[in-house]
């Protein structure tokens, strides 16, 4: 079995009639229940807009070493701000990442996102941030369609989701280290939308495969679905383990992760007759502390 990773138009999903709404709907639907990647055009965001952010994402991470530990996640809190080199372990199995990363999480219950001391930063962040939630919801009305409830099924369960934009750095890769970009996980919210500035390296493993490369596709996102989705579905989606290899020269990327309204109720979506729930109703919150704990520890949770 071959798993290609479909390249899908969503722009039916935001001005498609009714049958063209459903025709992506169910391509969306058919990935997500083999591999749930996916790359997507007609997403409605220019090269232009894509160049000013990684061009701000640079500006960020060549600032004085000071400067970022200002914002330091270790001193923010609550999955917000500045993760250094080697801290953060997806793959507890290996070495740390060699990846460095600065988290925007303005809906995060408790605290406040830190900003870099930088003209014009926040205002591109956050509008970037209300583009990749327009995104997000209009691939939620596929996910919802797909899935067999109303359309609108997850607008009252994203009114101020849970999400993180987070810069990535991936600095050149050192001939002695085996430590990988970033190391073997699958994601933990509902959906993440990703732009590469142009150097490959990420890679799937789709079930019952080996490692296959995820190629840059010029004007797209990569979207994937995370562990969060395929609770809510009941296993009807799957998410799929992913990796970052060590970049062949320095690499920039910027994720969106979506996760549902902190007091969202996770209920997994039963439709078909005799099917039982998998999982238990949970928060979108406490399912989201639950994972985040897993990957920092307690340390860079203040209550
Ligand atoms: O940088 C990338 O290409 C992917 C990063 C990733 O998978 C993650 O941060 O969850
Ligand atoms: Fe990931």
């Amino acid at each position: 079995m071959t798993h290609d990773i479909p390249v899908i138009d969503i722009a039916p999903l935001r001005q498609g009639n009714g049958a063209e709404r459903k025709a992506v709907a169910s391509a969306i639907g058919r990935v997500c229940r083999e591999t749930g990647f996916f790359y997507i055009t007609g997403h409605g965001v220019s090269p232009d807009t894509i160049a000013k952010l990684f061009e701000a994402s640079h500006t960020f991470f060549t600032q004085p070493a000071a400067a970022k530990e200002a914002v330091a996640m270790s001193r923010v809190g609550r999955n917000r701000g500045y993760v250094g080199l080697g801290v953060e372990r997806l793959d507890t199995t290996s070495l740390p990442d060699r990846k460095e990363a600065f988290n925007i999480s303005p809906n995060q219950p408790g605290g406040q996102d830190a900003w870099p001391a930088l003209p014009g930063w926040q205002d591109l962040m956050m509008a970037y941030f209300a583009i990749c939630l327009d995104i997000g919801a209009a691939l939620h009305r596929g996910f919802a369609r797909d899935l067999g409830v109303d359309e609108d099924f997850f607008v009252d369960k994203f009114r101020h989701p849970m999400a993180t934009l987070r810069l990535l750095r991936y600095p050149p890769a050192q001939q002695a280290s085996t430590a990988p970009g970033a190391g073997a996980h699958t994601d933990y919210g509902n959906v993440t939308i990703l732009a590469v500035n142009g150097v490959s390296g990420l890679q799937v493993r789709p079930r019952g495969s080996d490692w296959t490369d995820a190629p840059l596709i010029p004007g797209t996102f990569i979207c994937n679905i995370g562990d969060c989705l395929m609770r809510w579905s009941n296993d009807v989606y799957v998410s799929t383990p992913h990796r970052v290899l060590r970049p062949a020269g320095e690499r920039y990327s910027i994720a969106f992760f979506l996760d549902p309204d902190a007091d969202a109720l996770v209920e997994p979506i039963v439709t078909r007759s005799g099917e039982h729930a998998h999982y238990p109703p949970v928060t979108g919150h406490d399912y989201l502390q639950e994972r985040l704990q897993a990957t920092y520890g307690h340390k860079n949770q203040r209550h």
